[in-house]
C-alpha cells in the first residue's frame, strides 16, 4: 500500500515566515499526498515584507546533504528553487542526471524585489536550465535568461517560451503572473506550445506563488502520466491556494498562499473566497 505514496525532494532555501521557499515546497508537497524532503541551499532572514539577508550554505555541504540523502532514498521527482550563487547552481546540476522528473524554478528576485541569485550567477543558472527536465521561469526571469525585454502579451510569452527551449530547456512553463490582466502561463516543449489560461484572484497574498507552483507539479508529476497533466493540476491547486489566502491573514506584507485550503474545511471563508463568490454570482 505505502508504496503508493510519492517521495518528492526540494532543493531550496529556507523561508522562516512559511511562505515561500523549502516551507512552501513541503506545506505543497504535503497538501497534494506526496512524501516531502528537502535539501537546503540557503538561509533567509525574510518576512512577508521583505528580505534582509541571505546565508548561502557551502556548496560542499549541499553536496553532503544530497549525497547522504540519496544513498538511502530515491525521490520520485525533485523540485530545485533559490541557488543563491553560481558555485550552489554547479553543485546541484552535478546531481540532475541522476534524479527523475526534476523542475527548475530558476528564482531570481523575490516577491518584494530583494534578490535571491547572485548576479554573476546567470550563466550557471542558464547551464542548470538545459539539464533539468522542466523549467518554470516567470517574466522578468525569462528575459533575464534570454537577455530580452519582458513579455508585455501572451503572443511574446509564447515566443520567449520557444526561445527557451531553443536555447536548450527541454520543457518551459513561462508564468504570466506578472502581466497586468488575467493569470495566462505558456507551456512549451519539442510538440507543442500551449496558453494556460488560469483565473486572477485578487488578493495581495501571492507570497511564494512560484514555489508552491513548482513543489505542486513535481508532487503531481510522480503521481500523473504526463507533464502536461501535473502541470495543470498544479495550476487549479494553486489558483484555489490563492483563492483562500486572505483568510490566512499572515504578516503586514505580501501574505502567503494557503497550502491546506482543500484540508482544513471547517474554518471560517476567508475574504478571498467570499469576494470571489461575490463577484461571480454578479
Ligand atoms: N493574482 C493571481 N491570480 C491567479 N494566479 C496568479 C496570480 N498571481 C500569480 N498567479 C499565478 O501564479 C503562478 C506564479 O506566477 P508568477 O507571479 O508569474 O511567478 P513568481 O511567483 O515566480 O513570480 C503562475 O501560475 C501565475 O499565473
Ligand atoms: C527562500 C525563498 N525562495 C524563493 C522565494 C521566491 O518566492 P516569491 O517570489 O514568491 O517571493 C523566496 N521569497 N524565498
Amino acid at each position: 500500500m505505502n508504496a503508493a505514496i510519492p517521495k518528492v525532494l526540494t532543493i531550496a532555501g529556507s523561508d522562516p515566515a512559511g511562505g515561500a521557499g523549502i516551507q512552501a515546497d513541503l506545506k505543497t508537497m504535503g497538501a497534494l499526498g506526496a512524501y516531502g524532503m528537502s535539501a537546503v541551499t540557503a538561509l533567509t532572514a525574510q518576512s512577508t515584507r521583505g528580505v534582509t539577508g541571505v546565508h548561502a550554505v557551502p556548496a560542499d555541504f549541499v553536496r553532503l546533504q544530497l549525497d547522504t540523502l540519496l544513498a538511502d532514498i530515491a525521490p520520485d521527482a525533485t523540485k530545485i528553487g533559490m541557488l543563491a550563487t553560481a558555485e550552489l547552481a554547479d553543485a546541484v546540476g552535478e546531481y540532475l542526471p541522476a534524479l527523475r522528473h526534476t523542475v527548475l524554478d530558476p528564482v531570481m528576485v523575490a516577491t518584494s524585489g530583494d534578490r535571491l541569485l547572485d548576479a554573476d550567477a546567470m550563466d550557471a543558472v542558464r547551464r542548470l536550465c538545459a539539464r533539468a527536465e522542466l523549467i518554470t521561469p516567470n517574466l522578468l526571469e525569462a528575459a533575464a535568461l534570454l537577455g530580452r525585454a519582458p513579455a508585455a502579451d501572451l503572443d511574446e510569452l509564447c515566443l520567449q517560451a520557444e526561445l527557451l527551449l531553443a536555447a536548450g530547456a527541454r520543457r518551459v512553463l513561462l508564468k504570466g503572473g506578472h502581466l497586468d490582466a488575467g493569470a495566462t502561463d505558456v507551456y512549451a516543449d519539442a510538440d507543442c506550445t500551449v496558453p494556460l489560461p488560469g483565473r486572477r484572484v485578487h488578493t495581495r497574498n501571492t507570497h511564494g506563488t512560484g514555489c508552491t507552483l513548482s513543489s505542486a507539479i513535481a508532487a503531481l508529476r510522480a503521481q500523473r502520466d504526463s507533464w502536461i497533466a501535473a502541470v495543470r493540476d498544479a495550476k487549479t491547486y494553486l489558483t484555489g491556494a490563492l483563492e483562500h489566502a486572505d483568510c490566512l491573514a499572515v504578516g503586514g506584507g505580501h501574505g502567503p498562499v494557503h497550502h491546506y485550503y482543500a484540508l482544513w474545511p471547517n474554518r471560517p471563508e476567508g475574504e478571498g473566497t467570499k469576494r470571489r463568490m461575490d463577484e461571480e454570482s454578479g
